[in-house]
């Protein structure tokens, strides 16, 4: 039996910040408490008063692999992850080639493994080609394993593929996770359609384009049954509908990214690219909506949509970059200072948008809550000292964020899979 005594850490009991050690034997949680003791030959750390939370779950990112390995591949995606406190991700099926048949799915999940350092979960795309026409042959991407479905990166334009899609997924009681855009509705727009736009000189995304597709699949669920999740929120109106929904007892579940909780449109700085993501940044008023969403459970949890690309990419303006900004690295820290220190939420509510409530929306047993006989998925943080972030301290080969250069609190200290250590900050001290 082989055991790790985790030492001197602080933990949320009942609403409070307690004193706790955590014992793992054989990669599950064998004991949670204070003062627990191990074997001569357990491995033993000090967390010094460090936080200890479940580990963090995204159930949104872009590893690149294969096709676009030059901005992320599925080894350093997936270690960024680990030095973000995530020990499960969920990776979105834009890729070349896409994992469409179950010989794709086997293989990528096969590459998942191999590489992977936090456990990864790999969507399946809706459509064949993620080209929006014809629906994957969902039985046998079950058969293979699939478990999420999503054409992200792309609305599917056709509603009868969409209805086709859920009536499929439905059967298997699976989920299908929307990219809601209307590309008629989007007009080529590259920031959010306003007066900010207006003031840069940019073709403006209207709100619409992801509302109308929004009302749309909502009503094709109700129809069919499925679980709908729209991916990635953004407007107002869009957290109305699902909320209006939800009260109509249809299936639906949404999440919303760390950018679009802490930024709106009007904190771009001119023809920043760093600040360029699909869908963009919206008005205050909807940076607000999102926050009040997620506060009263209209929002079900929190993902970061991490889309590495390129500094070459990104620096090209506003106008011709790639969307996306990385998130694995900075997701807790950036959350935890703006609202968990300000009191506009808790710590607890916090660990629970980004690890226990993506496990309830997706029934993810694979992914460890702390409870005893759980897999050891353990991440650590520190909430007491500042630190700056750094893009090129990232594990991650994209350091497109907006966020550089801010101060924050909660570093990830270390980071447990199954009771192996694959984030340790002394390592890079
Ligand atoms: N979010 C983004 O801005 N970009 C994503 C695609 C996506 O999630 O829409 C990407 O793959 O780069
Ligand atoms: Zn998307």
């Amino acid at each position: 039996m082989s055991q790790t005594l985790l030492k001197n850490g602080r933990r949320v009991v009942t609403g409070q910040l307690a004193a706790s050690d955590v014992l793992i034997e054989d990669g599950k949680i064998a004991a949670v408490g204070t003062n627990l003791s191990a074997n001569d030959d357990a491995t033993v750390y000090d967390l010094d008063n460090n936080l200890i939370t479940p580990g963090l779950v995204d159930i949104h990112v872009h590893l690149r692999e294969p096709g676009y390995t030059n901005k992320e591949t599925i080894a350093t995606g997936s270690r960024a992850a680990a030095h973000g406190g995530f020990t499960t991700i969920a990776a979105m099926a834009n890729l070349k080639p896409t994992c469409d048949t179950p010989e794709r799915f086997h293989a990528q999940e096969a590459r998942n493994v191999k590489d992977g350092a936090v456990k990864i979960i790999q969507y399946s795309p809706v459509t064949k080609g993620r080209a929006g026409q014809k629906p994957v042959d969902v039985a046998a991407q079950y058969a293979a394993g699939a478990r999420l479905f999503s054409d992200d990166g792309a609305g599917i334009q056709d509603a009868s593929v969409v209805y086709q899609a859920m009536q499929q997924l439905a059967k298997y009681d699976l989920p299908i996770c929307d990219h809601a855009q209307d590309n008629q509705l989007a007009n080529g727009g590259v920031i959010n359609d306003g007066s900010v736009a207006k003031k840069m000189g940019l073709p403006g995304m209207p709100k619409i384009s992801e509302t109308a597709q929004i009302a749309r699949n909502i009503v094709i669920a109700q129809a069919t049954g499925a679980h709908y999740h729209v991916c990635h929120v953004s407007t107002k109106e869009s957290i109305e509908l699902i909320r209006h929904a939800k009260q109509l007892g249809i299936n639906v579940t949404c999440e919303v990214t760390p950018h679009h909780l802490l930024l709106a449109d009007a904190d771009i700085p001119d023809d920043d690219a760093e600040y360029k993501m699909n869908p963009p940044l919206r008005s205050r008023e909807d940076q607000e909506a999102c926050l009040a969403g997620l506060l009263d459970g209209t929002i079900d949890c929190i993902a970061t949509d991490h889309a590495p690309h390129t500094d070459a990419e990104k620096h090209r303006g506003f106008l011709a970059s790639p969307n996306g900004i990385v998130g694995s690295e900075t997701a807790f820290a950036l959350l935890y200072t703006r609202y968990v220190k300000n009191g506009i939420f808790t710590l607890v509510e916090l660990i629970d948008w980004l690890s226990g409530a993506p496990k309830r929306v997706f029934k993810l047993e694979d992914a460890g809550q702390l409870a005893v006989g759980d897999p050891a998925d353990i991440a650590v943080f520190d909430i007491d000292h500042q630190t700056t972030i750094k893009p090129d301290q990232f594990f991650s080969k994209g350091h497109n964020t907006p966020f550089v250069g801010d101060r924050v609190y909660g570093a990830s200290v270390k980071t447990f899979v199954d009771g192996k250590l694959v984030y340790d900050r002394e390592d890079t001290e």
